[in-house]
């Protein structure tokens, strides 16, 4: 780890973002007039409140330059900003074009290149990037000895085992490259992680080549002021994974399929595609033909779809049976089964390519049952369009036949992602007996007027719907109603919060129980 001054002014230059070095009153196109530029800068940081003595920072995003006051009698070494600071700072300053980008590539350098000690595997989609993610580290843990680290918007992993609660999808680069180096120091060899779209629009994976990218699906999502102004752009930015992996992982079932196959060829990145299928494919035409190169198949091995077959470069993998239920988890092993492989896993290595059948991820098709009500309730992490009607599709094929009154208990964010709260609406109407509205995570916007949001977008006069913002009440209310009909089949899904352990309001975390112990308590209470 060794970064100064003048090796970070020159690798800006390199990446053509330095504008010039300001200090003293001094502009230049170089620091090499700066005293002390070639010595070790300390410490790296995006925040002032971490200042210390030798420290860079990088004021990036809604800096303000009175945060800088002070920084000086705590020993600031550089900093690195879109604009000058000087008014703020005598410490000398690299201007640059982006600030984010300048971030990325100085956190690599000043952790000293980790992703190089490691073959980094990049998940993006809008659906499914969790778990795909949880089902390759298993898979690659497996191979490897538990040497796979993994960045997800559950948990990071930086030794294999040890599992901590994360706060971002992607995490800010200076950070991903820190963790990156913790990883490679505790003998890790593989990291896989989650690319969200705000991830490239952001830059914080800017400059990172990924050894193996995937693509998993897309489709409306993350429109708002502070996420995408269109799916367009939200797609662009997506796109951006394939110009950045050394290989690709493609859904050969994903919207716009044609133009990711399209980005590949322009890149020469080599394409490997997987498809899930609804039926065993024609033995004499083993892939399914829908790509050049469709690697990796699955098809349902019985009618309630509660295991699935594989095969993968023409060879059978054997069965699938998955701790988590629903089709589309078994599309996430699939995807993971073909990214494992494109990052070095034979095809021949059957127990490793088994391993996520154990796999849990927290939150997502957690089951619980009361027998005496005949109730089955799932606390689940859907919360768009894609994922609720997959969650149906699931209880559709699991209670054919049963006609079950089916209870769906749902907020949808706050300040962002507006049109969920119809599309929730739009996926379930036609296909549930009864709504409750309640909270999920806010900024500014009132829960009580998300919930009138989502209500007003109910269209069919069949459904029946209730508000309780207070979301234990809500769920506490979804269950005593089914209990009070003992003799109806009654599927209660709670889903978008999961295992999380807080809720957000003001955009701040406030403590919440999780859906999955409300549940667990209020099944055990009776
Ligand atoms: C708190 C907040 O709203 N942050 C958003 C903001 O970041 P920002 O860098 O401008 O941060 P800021 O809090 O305004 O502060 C500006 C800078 O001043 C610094 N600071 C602040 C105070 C101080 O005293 N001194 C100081 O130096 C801060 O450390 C920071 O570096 O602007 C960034 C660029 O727009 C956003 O990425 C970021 O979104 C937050 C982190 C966020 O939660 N974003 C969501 C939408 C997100 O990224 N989600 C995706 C998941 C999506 C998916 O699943 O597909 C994700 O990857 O997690
Ligand atoms: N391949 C898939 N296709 C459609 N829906 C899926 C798929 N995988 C998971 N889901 C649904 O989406 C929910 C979230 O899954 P997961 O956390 O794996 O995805 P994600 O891409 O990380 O989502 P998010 O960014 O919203 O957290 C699940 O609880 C499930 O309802
Ligand atoms: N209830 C959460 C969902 C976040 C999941 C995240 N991956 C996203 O879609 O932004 C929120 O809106 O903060």
């Amino acid at each position: 780890m060794s970064l100064t001054l003048n090796a970070a002014a020159a690798l800006l230059e390199r990446h053509h973002l330095l504008r010039e070095v300001i200090h003293d009153g001094r502009w230049s196109r170089s620091a090499a007039h700066v005293a002390g530029a070639d010595e070790p800068v300390r410490e790296l940081t995006y925040d002032t409140r971490r200042v210390g003595p030798g420290a860079m920072l990088v004021c990036k995003g809604r800096f303000r330059a009175e945060f800088l006051d002070g920084c000086d009698e705590r020993g600031l070494a550089a900093y690195v900003a879109e604009t000058d600071m000087s008014g703020h700072t005598r410490a000398p300053g690299l201007i640059v074009d982006d600030a984010r980008k300048a971030l990325s590539l100085l956190a690599a350098e000043f952790y000293g290149r980790p992703q190089d000690g490691l073959t980094v595997i990049g998940i993006t989609g809008t659906k499914g990037k969790t778990t795909t993610a949880y089902f390759t580290q298993a898979v690659l843990n497996a191979h490897s000895g538990d040497r796979c680290a993994l960045f997800s918007s559950v948990d990071n992993c930086l030794d294999g085992r040890t599992y901590v609660e994360s706060d971002l999808t992607t995490p800010e680069s200076l950070d991903a490259f820190r963790m990156m180096r913790e990883a490679v120091d505790n003998g890790m060899r593989y990291l896989v992680m989650e690319v969200s779209s705000q991830a490239y629009k952001v830059n914080r994976v800017y400059g990172l080549t990924f050894d193996v990218g995937a693509f998993l699906n897309i489709s409306p999502d993350h429109i708002s002021p502070i996420e995408h102004p269109t799916l367009e752009d939200y797609l662009r930015c997506k796109r951006l994974i394939v110009d950045n992996s050394r290989a690709l992982v493609l859904n050969a079932r994903t919207d716009h399929v044609d133009l990711l196959r399209e980005d590949a060829a322009a890149a020469g990145v080599p394409v490997t595609e997987f498809a899930l299928l609804g039926a065993a494919p024609d033995a004499a035409a083993p892939t399914t033909g829908e790509g050049p190169a469709t690697a990796a198949v699955a098809w349902p091995a019985d009618a309630t779809h509660d295991a699935y077959a594989m095969r993968l470069d023409g060879r059978d993998l054997g069965g699938y049976r998955l701790s988590l239920a629903g089709d589309f988890n078994y599309e996430n092993a699939l995807a993971a089964v073909a990214i494992a492989h494109a990052a070095g896993v034979p095809a021949d290595e059957a127990g490793a390519l088994h391993a996520m059948e154990a796999t849990r991820v927290s939150g997502r098709m957690e089951r619980y049952r009361d027998a005496a009500s005949d109730t089955d309730v799932i606390v689940d992490y859907a919360h768009n369009h894609t994922s609720v009607t997959a969650l149906l599709d699931f209880v559709d094929a699991r209670y054919a036949g049963r006609n079950p009154f089916i209870t769906l208990v749902a907020g949808s964010a706050g300040n962002k992602a507006f049109d969920r709260r119809q599309e929730i609406v739009e996926a379930a109407q036609d296909r549930i007996a009864r709504f409750v509205f309640t909270a999920e995570d806010t900024d500014t916007e009132p829960y009580e007027d998300i919930c009138r949001d989502m209500l007003s977008h109910v269209t069919n006069g069949n459904v029946a719907t209730d508000t309780i913002i207070d979301r234990v009440a809500a769920i506490t209310d979804a269950l005593e109603d089914a209990r009070a009909h003992p003799g109806r089949t009654d599927v209660v899904l709670v889903i978008g919060k999961g295992h999380e352990r807080w809720i957000k309001d003001r955009n701040r975390h406030v403590p919440y129980e999780g859906d999955d112990q409300v549940v667990e308590r209020l099944l055990a209470a009776r």
